[in-house]
């Protein structure tokens, strides 16, 4: 295996044994032991199914791959046996460096320990030493922010709770490879946001297998897929072609077989016709957050309100898409402060930058110094997007320097907490104003 290659499998294969009756189990145990003895031929008493099969691909160093798949198709019998936690029945796998998953809920977990007992087993069969979990200990348990619960028993945790522990736990093991399967997606917004931030910056340094039946999680987050049908690899490459190629397939499988999905070759005609426009309307509600935000600072500089507000009604506190918007920023610096930049930006619950901007247009020319103790408002107006429904994070930060060379003093990921409801925006990232949607029956026969 070379040395950039973390995760090697080599014609893996998982056979279960089934058995037709519940006496054929206990056929199996007695038989063939006797037939043994007395030196007649064995017969088995099950068939095989085989959960994985002939699955073979490896997984680079610093690479994100994401396995898709119909429910039962083999996805986390593959993930357990890349970790470990299932034996093979044919092929191999390699891994290389330290391993840290996050499988079913609660697996890994004692229920009848505390979260603190847990943190300690966990990080301990991780391969921490226990001066190392020690240290550790405080910024798992700030991480996981459950409260008091941490020294209730686990079975009294709600998923959320357990997501959160082990998810801390994995995130603080410095871990090589990271494995997760589906988890995340029972943690509340917030959490899930601050997992997805985690596992960017992961993403620089190590290598994650992520299991998603979310397409658009896939592509977001995957440099490739593989795609699992049946036990079987049914294809991998670019995240991009595997999901589009999944999400047909998808389609397809709903419609049943009276609907046939056919390649397009995007070579058509463009339709223009007159149509009235289509109404984006949607709630979205924006709730500041910078005393509760996370992020970081320097004590140079300060964030110290971050508003979001519809200009003809800012005391309103929501808004609809379409609308004119501006995001204001107050800053307090405790030094002088000779370049400031003042910036914000938008983002979705997978961490996925969708829009933003900062003062640099306007003060990279002519800089606008702050003296010590002295206080600056950036205001940038602009048309509001219209949002799918979801959780959004409004990440605002305060820096000193110049394009290519700054410092960020204060930097909070959710200065502002931005929720869509009701969205008619039903695919991508934003919704466009399109101008005219139509239909109609063209008879040209
Ligand atoms: N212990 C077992 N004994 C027999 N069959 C098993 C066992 N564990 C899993 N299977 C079967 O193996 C197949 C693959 O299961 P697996 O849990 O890996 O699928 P999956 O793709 O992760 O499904 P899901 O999306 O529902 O989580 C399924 O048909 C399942 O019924």
């Amino acid at each position: 295996m070379s040395a950039e290659v973390v995760v090697g499998v080599n014609g893996i294969g998982k056979a279960y044994q089934i058995y037709q009756r519940p006496q054929d189990r206990l056929k199996q145990f007695v038989w063939p032991r006797l037939q043994r003895a007395i030196g007649t031929p064995a017969r088995n008493y099950y068939r095989d199914f085989w959960a994985v099969r002939n699955m073979t691909f490896e997984l680079r160093r610093g690479e994100t791959v994401g396995i898709i798949g119909r429910n039962g198709s083999g996805k986390s019998t593959l993930l357990q046996l890349i970790c470990g936690t299932l034996t093979p029945t044919e092929g191999t796998v390699e891994v290389r460096g330290r391993v840290a998953a996050l499988l079913e809920l609660g697996s890994g977990f004692n229920p009848e320990f505390t979260g603190r007992e847990n943190v300690y087993l966990n990080a301990a069969i991780l391969g921490l030493t226990p001066s190392q979990i020690k240290d550790k200990y405080d910024e798992i348990v700030a991480f996981a922010d459950i409260g008091d619960f941490i020294e209730q028993p686990v079975k009294t945790y709600s998923s959320g709770m357990m997501v959160r522990l082990a998810f801390a736990v994995i995130a603080h093991v410095d871990a090589d490879l990271l494995v997760i399967d589906e988890a995340l997606s029972v943690g509340d917004a917030i959490f899930t946001h601050k997992c997805m931030r985690w596992l960017r910056s992961f993403q620089e340094r190590g290598s994650l297998l992520f299991v998603s039946h979310d397409t658009a999680s896939v592509q977001g987050l995957c440099d490739r897929a593989i795609w699992l049908d049946q036990g079987a690899c049914r294809t991998q490459g670019a995240a991009k072609d595997v999901t589009e190629a999944y999400l047909k397939y998808s389609f397809q499988q709903m419609g049943g077989e009276a609907i046939e999905l056919r390649e397009l070759d995007g070579k058509r005609e463009a339709v223009s016709d007159d149509a009235p426009a289509v109404s984006y309307q949607a709630h979205i509600s924006a709730e500041p957050n910078v005393t509760d935000a996370r992020g970081w600072n320097t004590g140079h500089a300060e964030v110290v309100s971050v508003l979001l507000e519809n200009v003809s009604s800012p005391d309103a506190g929501h808004f609809e898409g379409g609308e004119i918007v501006r995001v204001r920023i107050r800053a307090k610096a405790h030094v002088a402060i000779d370049r400031p930049i003042l910036g914000f930006l938008l983002r979705d619950r997978l961490g996925q930058d969708l829009f933003g901007e900062n003062t640099l247009p306007v003060t990279n020319l002519a800089p606008k110094p702050i003296p010590a103790g002295g206080n600056a408002e950036a205001m940038f107006q602009f048309r509001l997007p219209h949002l799918p429904n979801g959780h959004y994070e409004l990440m605002a930060s305060i820096a000193e320097g110049d394009l290519y060379n700054h410092v960020q003093h204060h930097w909070l990921h959710d200065a502002v907490l931005v929720q869509v409801s009701s969205s008619n925006v039903r695919y991508g990232l934003v919704g466009l104003p399109f101008q005219h949607v139509d239909m109609r029956v063209v008879d040209d026969r």
